[in-house]
């Protein structure tokens, strides 16, 4: 459908984060984050007992002293960053751009109603997750979330979602370029840390049954499977951004951060390779986070800050974290063409629905 430009609003969807570093609004950002079945997904009273019992209470002091570490001014880094995003592709488009948060503010039912405000005779919106790779815990539950809101609210416009991007050639060029300008100092390996994910649900999410983490190489051998497989995703831009910038194998590892819990993760984990790569003859290391398009927790406190300490303890003599892509021009111009592109009715982005 083709819709006049006047009549089509832009969401940016992010994760989300608590509203202060206060131990209560973390424990309550937690909780909405934890209790969400995509992401633990366990029975709901399982669920209940192990998160409002267990992980939460043993996390959210310690979560909220991390917070504290990377908190600026404005608040967090994740939502300022994505209100930074949202300015600058607000500044080349001529319809309104809002964002939206899976936890916590601003809602994606507070985003439709700053449209509507714009325009109340809005027809179309185009929800951007801005998570290049799909996962249930990430994409899937943003979307669904979404699409919630928008029927609750019973919307008049229609919700179009711009698929996962993770080999999208502007996306990989603005990470190219993005993390070119650190490639000039002296190296051993550039580290691609990636969010990690529970194994299972790599497993659960193969509509086949039969390829993914069965299969040798699965994310190397041709399968529907890799439409909705983390780990052939990741995989893929990690080797696209590595060709891009002329980087041999031997100067390039993937491994996964984040681990929660005593499931089996996806791996190397980050931390393990932290530790051993010292050993290994790695001294010199450079460390990108892809599956982040704004910095956050995950970034500014476990990577640049215990990483780093971890490596460095470890043996290894330096240490950069190559920031993520926030609001470098590429990626602000990619998010614009793509937006551009969809309002003139080019549906290679999109989510068939
Ligand atoms: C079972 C637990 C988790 C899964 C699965 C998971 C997947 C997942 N998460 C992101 C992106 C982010 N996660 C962030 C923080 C964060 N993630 C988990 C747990 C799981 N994530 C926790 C408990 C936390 C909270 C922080 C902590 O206590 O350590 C963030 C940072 C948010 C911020 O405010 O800065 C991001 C971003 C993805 C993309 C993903 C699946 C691929
Ligand atoms: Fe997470
Ligand atoms: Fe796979």
């Amino acid at each position: 459908m083709i819709v006049s430009k006047s009549d089509v609003g832009i969401v940016l969807m992010n994760l989300g984060s608590p509203d202060s570093t206060a131990v209560p609004d973390v424990k309550r950002y937690l909780m909405e984050f934890l209790m969400d079945e995509k992401v633990i997904d366990y029975p709901y009273l399982l669920r209940w007992l192990l998160v409002g019992g267990i992980i939460v209470p043993g996390r959210a002091a310690k979560s909220a002293e991390a917070y504290r570490s990377i908190w600026w001014e404005e608040g967090s880094p994740l939502v300022v960053l994505t209100q930074q995003l949202q300015k600058a592709v607000q500044h080349d488009m001529e319809m309104p751009v809002e964002i939206a948060m899976r936890y916590g503010n601003p809602s994606p039912a507070d985003a439709y109603d700053k449209l509507l405000q714009q325009n109340p005779h809005l027809k179309e919106v185009i929800l951007l997750p801005l998570y290049p790779h799909y996962a249930m815990s990430s994409f899937e539950t943003a979307v669904e979330y979404a699409q919630l809101q928008h029927r609750k609210k019973n919307c008049k416009f229609k919700l179009t979602i711009v698929k996962p991007f993770y080999e999208e050639p502007d996306y990989i060029n603005a990470m190219a370029e993005s993390m070119r300008p650190y490639l000039q100092q002296e190296f051993d390996q550039v580290l691609f840390s990636y969010h990690g994910l529970p194994a299972r649900h790599i497993r659960k999410g193969d509509p086949t049954g039969k390829h993914c983490l069965k299969v040798e190489d699965c994310c190397h051998v041709a399968s529907p499977a890799h439409n909705f497989c983390y780990r052939h995703q990741v995989t893929r831009t990690t080797e696209l951004v590595a060709e891009k910038l002329g980087l041999p194998r031997e100067k390039w590892a993937i491994s996964f951060q984040s681990r929660l819990g005593r499931e089996e993760w996806l791996k190397p984990a980050t931390v393990d390779r932290l530790e051993h790569l010292p050993k290994e003859g790695v001294k010199k290391l450079l460390i990108v986070c892809p599956a982040f398009v704004s910095d956050c927790l995950e970034t500014l406190e476990e990577i640049a800050i215990a990483g780093k300490e971890l490596f460095i303890h470890s043996g290894g003599d330096s240490f950069t974290m190559i920031p993520c892509m926030n609001i470098h021009p590429l990626w602000v111009q990619s998010v614009v063409k793509w937006c551009k592109g969809i309002v003139a009715g080019d549906e290679k982005m999109l989510v068939k629905q």
